[in-house]
């Protein structure tokens, strides 16, 4: 659906992504993950055509931006969460639902649905500059709820937001990602991420350090620090490596005399181990401590 091809992009001296390729498929939501200043922003600014990389390029269902038509081709059917400073003070939240939906051509009656879904009623008819930095945000939401385009790229979209808005929008998403939405999200809300993504990208070092399927956010994992006699045992069973020599073997990935068979040697070499799931949260803190 969605391809990042060899992407480099540099700033000056500074390297953001070096030869990145990616592909995203249909009805996911995929969490973009990393410290302050990595890239996140930047990648989806690349995927939105608003930076252009020094090699590279963006595919959407065979289309590449080329030209002005391509641009526009794309641009119906890709649309990003809009920065707060965007939106215009003296228009109504309901302005700017209508405004959206009318830019990219859905009917006006969609946007009703779209303030009972989101709970805006109350404040949708005033003015903009009458809201607070929450109904700001859950506005630029609910805009690119209105222009229901085959791709949502968030950016922060959870910033500023109480709990049950967080919760609200979650839901939203979930309701997206059914109606087989892409929905690709910059977020430092781990534990969010955690509950609802599908796959949870860790941006390092102008590559993806770490591509985590997290569609079964409850799978269980032995957990083995990775040393030479370990390599030695598993030549027949599935595992990941994280960077700082954790070694995480899917329990339920793995044929049961396989694993019994490693238990044994574990046990007889003394080697230390532990049974559980991994978090994003400890995936973060191992990938960028
Ligand atoms: N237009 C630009 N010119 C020069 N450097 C830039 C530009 N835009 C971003 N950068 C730099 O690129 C790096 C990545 O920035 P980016 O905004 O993509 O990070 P981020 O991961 O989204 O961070 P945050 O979590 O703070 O939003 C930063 O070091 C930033 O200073």
């Amino acid at each position: 659906m969605l391809k990042i091809n060899h992407l480099t992009l540099n700033f000056g001296e500074k390297k953001i992504f070096t030869d990145l390729s990616l592909a995203f498929e249909k009805g996911q939501i995929i969490g973009l993950v990393a410290p302050n200043g990595t890239g996140k922003s930047t990648l989806i600014n690349i995927i939105l055509h608003n930076l252009t990389p020094q090699k590279g390029f963006v595919e959407y269902n065979g289309m590449r931006y080329k030209n002005e038509h391509d641009i526009v081709k794309l641009h119906k059917q890709i649309c990003a969460f809009p920065d707060q400073s965007e939106l215009f003070p003296f228009m109504t939240g309901r302005d700017h639902l209508k405004l959206y939906a009318d830019l990219w051509n859905k009917p006006e009656k969609s946007v009703n649905g779209i303030i009972d879904e989101l709970n805006m009623s109350s404040y949708v008819d005033h003015k903009v500059e009458t809201y607070s930095l929450g109904m700001k945000q859950r506005l630029c939401f609910a805009m690119v709820v209105a222009a229901d385009t085959p791709v949502m790229l968030l950016d922060e979209v959870m910033n500023g937001l109480d709990p049950q808005n967080v919760a609200l929008i979650s839901k939203v998403l979930v309701n997206l990602k059914e109606k087989q939405k892409l929905i690709i999200m910059a977020s430092h809300l781990l534990s969010n991420l955690q509950t609802y993504a599908d796959r949870v990208l860790f941006l390092k070092d102008g590559a993806i350090n770490k591509d985590f399927d997290n569609k079964k956010p409850d799978k269980q994992y032995l957990k083995v620090e990775k040393t030479e006699e370990l390599m030695g045992f598993l030549s027949n069973l599935k595992y990941e490596e994280l960077p700082d020599n954790l070694i995480l073997i899917p329990i339920s990935e793995n044929n049961q005399d396989d694993l019994k068979a490693l238990f044994l040697e574990l046990l007889q070499h003394h080697i230390q181990c532990s049974i559980g799931r991994i978090s994003i949260e400890e995936l973060f803190d191992k990938i960028y401590d």
